[in-house]
């Protein structure tokens, strides 16, 4: 229990397993836990998770559990990636399980939906105080990780000890992990950039060009920089990979499920059926009526993310988002 050198994953979706495939593939002890005992025995049996991860082998030091209390006790250091909507109710779980040795990590990207709190905020609240907490982000595509694809995210935490040590457990020879001094940016980063990301496919599956895509993501970027000084970040947190990096990943490249989204809708797919046939979590949609409400609790100007509020909650057509946007009264750019 007392390696420092080990892994609990906690989540065996695409990115949990992709995550764990990479810290194994050094030789740690990894062990993945999911909720779904005929799932989990199925990727033990097979050493592959066939839904998401089809075709790659898990290293040797990976092994599987359904039980959550056998995953918590495997290792001092653990990483949730669950979807935002069921973070709280996975740490609550874990919470009877924990010792004074422990440290929790997640790569969740989103905030609590109701709340609009950030995770740490939700994690801080369930967890025993002085618990080491650390969040990971940054421009991953699960496949490209668990495939050994070069890739870098960043780590930001509230204990400095324990960020550097995941940079150390986390990096393979094809996988960096840079520490950020800006917990709040690095949270706020990966939920936003959901939101942006189903705008940019939004405005492609609309048929519009490379010109939109790209006016987007600065104009989205913006946004995203907005919000982060009235909660607290820095605006230099949102330079980086779990800003920008990001955001440039999840608008322009068609493995991201929240731009796939956003392309449907512009291609006339309904918000359900477009949920229906990605059939993963799409955390932009569960995001975007919460960044609608913290741009007005916090009254900042979100327009694109406030359009987008608006086709996904309220069935605008994207052509009138578009039309709209583009029409507003003409302003300076910083
Ligand atoms: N897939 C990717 O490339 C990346 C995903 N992420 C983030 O990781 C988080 C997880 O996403 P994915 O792994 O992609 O999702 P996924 O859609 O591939 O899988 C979701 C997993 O969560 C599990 N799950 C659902 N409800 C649960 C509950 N109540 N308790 C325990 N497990 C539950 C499901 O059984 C499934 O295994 C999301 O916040 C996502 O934004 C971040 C970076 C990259
Ligand atoms: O967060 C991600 C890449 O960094 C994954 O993006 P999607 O959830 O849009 O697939």
């Amino acid at each position: 229990m007392k390696d420092l050198h080990s892994l609990s994953v906690i989540g065996a979706g695409s990115y949990g397993t992709a995550l764990a495939i990479a810290v194994a593939s050094k030789g740690f002890k990894v062990t993945l836990w999911g909720r779904n005992a005929k799932s989990i025995e199925a990727m033990a049996q097979k050493r592959e998770n066939e839904r998401y991860l089809p075709g790659i082998s898990f290293p040797q030091s990976l092994s599987l559990t359904a039980s959550l209390e056998e995953c918590v006790h495997a290792s001092p250091n653990l990483l949730v990636v669950v979807p935002s909507c069921t973070f709280a109710s996975v740490i609550k779980n874990i919470v009877p399980f924990l010792t004074k040795d422990h440290r929790l990590a997640w790569a969740t990207k989103g905030i609590e939906a109701g709340s609009g709190e950030l995770l740490s905020t939700i994690a801080s609240r369930i967890v025993p105080e002085n618990l080491p907490l650390a969040a990971l982000s940054g421009p991953t595509f699960a496949k490209e990780l668990a495939l050994g694809m070069p890739t870098a995210i960043a780590v930001a935490g509230n204990n400095p000890e324990f960020s550097s040590q995941l940079c150390e457990i986390m990096h393979t020879p094809t996988f960096r992990i840079y520490e950020s001094s800006d917990f709040i940016g690095l949270q706020l980063g990966g939920a936003v950039k959901n939101v942006i990301a189903i705008g940019a496919g939004l405005s492609d599956g609309l048929g519009f060009g490379a010109n939109a895509r790209t006016a987007l993501i600065t104009r989205g970027l913006a946004e995203m920089v907005r919000l982060g000084l009235a909660m607290g970040a820095t605006e230099r947190g949102f330079m980086g990979l779990s800003g920008l990096g990001d955001l440039i990943l999840t608008c322009t490249d068609n493995q991201s499920r929240n731009r796939r989204f956003g392309y449907m809708l512009g291609q006339g797919v309904t918000v359900r059926d477009a949920l229906d046939k990605i059939a993963q979590v799409v955390e932009g949609y569960v995001m975007t009526p919460e960044i609608y409400k913290l741009a007005h609790k916090y009254n900042v100007q979100m327009p694109i993310c406030s359009q987008i509020y608006e086709v996904i909650c309220h069935g605008k057509p994207g052509k009138t988002a578009a039309k709209e946007l583009l029409g507003r009264s003409l302003k300076s750019e910083c």
